[in-house]
């Protein structure tokens, strides 16, 4: 695997139970790339992602995800390899019972940060780089779908991530919404991070053109 791959899977099999999802999945994502995970409902978009993030067991074949062998992952090891990812869901899953700044605090504080004033500088530069530098003190239920998204985008973003797995991160939002979080992950990863997107947006696909995996009849194919 060379320095610039963040996902590399070979002859993967993934199951759901006892079901297999997807066999012979070859797929490789470098660093930097934006790339999109489209098929039907059903077609196993999300268990990919989730073998991605260590949630599903890779059944056969090989799989590296920013330095983690798939394979060989230990359920204590799933946490560090957590922090080298940002995930983003479609219901964006912020903890609604504190602010912007307390949600961006909570992740940091788990994932080993103490220095309050690194923190504070941290959380300055993740909101900037969302366009809401000043949400910090609104509470989650203050702010609009699309803005909730780009916090949750804030949120993964703490650690400098090697790489974003999306699930459907437009899938709530009104078109012009929509347009603009993918307009803002295709930014991050013109900054080197890595961005996997499932999506069921030909549309926006079809304007903001990148490469592609579809998971079709238990198959992955790159085109
Ligand atoms: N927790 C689960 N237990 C058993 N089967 C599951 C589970 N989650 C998903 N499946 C099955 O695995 C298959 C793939 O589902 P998956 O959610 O990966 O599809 P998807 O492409 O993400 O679909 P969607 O576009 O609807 O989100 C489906 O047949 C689904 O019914």
């Amino acid at each position: 695997m060379s320095e610039n791959t963040v996902i590399e899977i070979s002859n993967g099999k993934i199951n759901q139970g006892k079901t297999t999802v997807l066999e012979e999945v070859n797929v490789q994502v470098d660093k930097g790339q934006f790339i999109y995970l489209v098929g039907k409902t059903g077609s196993g978009k999300s268990s990919l992602l989730k073998t991605l993030y260590g949630e599903l067991p890779l059944k056969e074949g090989e799989g590296q995800v920013a330095g983690y062998q798939l394979n060989k992952l230990k359920k204590k090891e799933i946490p560090f390899l957590r922090r080298k990812l940002g995930i983003v869901f479609q219901d964006f899953q912020l903890l609604m019972d504190r602010s912007v700044n307390q949600n961006l605090v909570f992740v940091m504080k788990a994932t080993g940060w103490t220095d309050k004033k690194k923190m504070k500088e941290r959380i300055d530069k993740v909101l900037t780089q969302v366009g809401l530098q000043d949400k910090g003190p609104s509470m989650p239920h203050q702010l609009s779908g699309g803005e909730q998204q780009r916090i949750a985008i804030a949120r993964a973003l703490i650690n400098e991530p090697e790489l974003i797995l999306a699930d459907e991160p437009t899938g709530n939002l009104d078109p012009e919404t929509s347009d603009k979080i993918i307009h803002l992950l295709s930014d991050i990863s013109m900054n080197g991070t890595a961005v996997l997107m499932a999506t069921h947006d030909y549309a926006l696909m079809e304007k903001y053109k990148s490469k592609t995996i579809t998971c079709k009849d238990g198959r992955v194919e790159m085109s």
